[in-house]
């Protein structure tokens, strides 16, 4: 943990972990966290506690942000506060982009959609029709949101500084590379 410490005493990092919906970006950023000691915030938890809050459901919060800009401005906000303090990992399929003007790492997580579709299956044992809803609904209305609020297309990922596609990688497979990625870009 003094190696750790000693990253954010020097360099404050911002690593961001970004990929759609099912796709593996909080199981990566929460261990990416815990190894490197870093703060976890994920923009997922703060737009449910807001949903919570307006007492909707994740779905029906999407659908008014897709007509009211206010709840995406206000989610992104919180998150540029939270990323201008540094040392911390960010779990957002969106974040890259709102935050590309900083200092970050950025790691996009791919996954084909039979596999993300199965994946949140399995984690939230929910109906098959459920999972596809969510894998395909969400991933839409943030690339719709994003392009009429911010001129952003979410489709283009040059902006990260690796991609990574763990269709056929188990987690440990590809927590294993994120990781040595993310520890030569620190320079560990
Ligand atoms: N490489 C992998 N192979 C198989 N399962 C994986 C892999 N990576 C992650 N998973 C599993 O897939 C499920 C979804 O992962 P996770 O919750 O991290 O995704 P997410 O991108 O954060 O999803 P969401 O956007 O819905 O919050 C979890 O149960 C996780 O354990
Ligand atoms: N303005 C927004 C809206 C959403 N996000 C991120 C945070 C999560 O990755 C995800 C949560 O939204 P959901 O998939 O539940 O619709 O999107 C964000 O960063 N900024």
């Amino acid at each position: 943990m003094e190696e750790e410490k000693k990253i954010c005493d020097k360099i404050k990092p911002i690593i961001i972990v970004s990929g759609p919906p099912g796709s593996g970006k909080s199981t990566y950023a929460k261990r990416l966290s815990q190894d490197l000691g870093l703060r976890y915030y994920t923009s997922g938890q703060a737009f449910r506690e807001l949903a919570k809050e307006l007492n909707k459901d994740l779905i029906e919060l999407n659908k008014i942000a897709q007509k009211d800009p206010e709840i995406d401005l206000k989610i992104d906000k919180k998150t540029l506060e939270e990323a201008k303090k540094g040392c911390i990992v960010i779990d957002s399929h969106l974040a890259a982009w709102i935050l590309k003007d900083l200092p970050t790492i950025s790691i996009y997580v791919k996954a084909d959609l039979n596999s993300r579709v199965n994946r949140i299956l399995s984690r939230d044992k929910v109906s098959l029709e459920n999972s596809i809803e969510e894998a395909t609904y969400r991933e839409y209305t943030h690339w719709a949101r994003f392009k009429e609020y911010y001129g952003i297309d979410i489709r283009d990922l040059s902006i990260f500084d690796l991609v990574i596609d763990t269709t056929k990688l188990s987690i440990s497979d590809a927590y294993d590379i994120i990781l040595n990625f993310v520890k030569k870009m620190l320079k560990l």
